[in-house]
């Protein structure tokens, strides 16, 4: 089956001119995403997780440009549409749910004004019915008195329901893709756990495919069927989040998993992957996680591929491999 989403070779570029190099913030990423399944997009902070969910969109503030790549979406490189074909596509087939539901809500209007544009934005459809709409995308994500809510404001609602108007209005046009950046990190955790499973009915009742980016590989392992582990603007493993959470290979994936809290380790200290993310503007030579890795040899000195195995990938010479008892 064709991917709905094939996303080949991205790099995003931020500065750069007068003499100044150019930061590469997205280094030479590719996944792919299939109708109606979740991929968690994990890293640390500053890993590109965003900036890959942005330049899909073509969200991208200036100084930043997608300057390589392919973004094939529904059989149509989406890389190349034009800014007008970009804004028909964008809340209508393919939506983005921010971390800051404020990033998507107008202050000054109504949750009602508001969503009625949404639809009507995309659809010629009567005032009437575009309410009908937003009340029925209010009621799905669990808005109690949905009638009454559209006429509030959005300081009105908790942080919680604000995202879940969020959620709502991207789910108005029912988008094939919908790209989460974190919509649960400020929430408490039982909002995000009633967030995470409308995503879940979401993609198992429709053919509505998640990209899912986060920090949390407890969410990850369980709403996403396959994972992409950023690290310094690369890939550096992907596959069915069961496999690889389970059986990690690359040294920095086994570090994120060791570094989660589990019952199993009750009493063990919480392992720490040493020092720091590097930044951009100061990667090490060769692997980007060299200088943090208890395996590197001055074979890491040269840049490993993303070398596949099965339905899996990972970029390391001395991957992990788990111990057969
Ligand atoms: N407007 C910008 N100008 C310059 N650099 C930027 C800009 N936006 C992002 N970057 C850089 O791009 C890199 C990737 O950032 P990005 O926001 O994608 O990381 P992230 O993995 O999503 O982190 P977080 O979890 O903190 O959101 C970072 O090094 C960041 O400093």
């Amino acid at each position: 089956m064709t991917p709905l989403l094939q996303v080949s070779n991205l790099v995003t570029e931020f500065g750069g001119g007068r003499g100044r190099p150019s930061l590469c913030a997205v280094n030479d990423v590719s996944f792919t995403v299939e109708r109606g399944k979740v991929l968690g997009l994990v890293g640390e902070s500053g890993s590109g997780k965003s900036v890959t969910g942005f330049s899909i969109m073509r969200l991208l503030d200036k100084p930043g440009r997608v300057v390589g790549g392919r973004v094939i979406f529904d059989g149509a490189d989406i890389a190349k549409y034009s800014d007008e074909e970009m804004r028909q596509l964008r809340g209508k087939r393919i939506a983005m749910v921010f971390q800051d539901p404020m990033m998507t809500l107008n202050p000054v209007l109504t949750v009602g004004t508001q969503m009625v544009e949404a639809v009507q934005a995309h659809e010629r459809v009567s005032k009437d019915a575009a309410r009908q709409r937003a009340r029925d995308a209010l009621a799905l994500v669990g808005i109690p008195s949905p009638e009454e809510r559209l006429a509030a404001y959005p300081h009105q609602f908790s942080g919680g329901m604000r995202q879940r108007v969020a959620i709502a209005i991207a789910l108005l046009h029912k988008p094939d893709l919908i790209i989460a950046d974190e919509p649960t990190t400020a929430l408490d955790v039982t909002i995000q756990s009633q967030i995470i499973s409308e995503f879940q009915k979401l993609t198992e009742e429709g053919n509505t495919a998640v990209i899912w980016i986060t920090h949390d590989l407890a969410i990850v392992s369980r709403l996403a069927d396959e994972i992409a582990v950023m690290y310094a603007g690369r890939l550096v493993e992907t596959g069915p989040v069961g496999k690889v959470l389970t059986d990690p290979h690359h040294p920095y994936t086994a570090g994120l998993i060791a570094s989660v809290p589990s019952q199993n380790r009750r009493g063990e200290p919480l392992h720490q992957i040493r020092g720091m993310t590097p930044a951009i503007n100061r990667l090490p030579q060769g692997c980007s996680f060299r200088t943090r890795c208890d395996r590197a040899t001055d074979g890491c000195l040269v840049m490993p591929a993303l070398m596949p195995e099965g339905d899996r990938s990972f970029r390391c010479i001395h991957p992990v491999t788990k111990e057969v008892a």
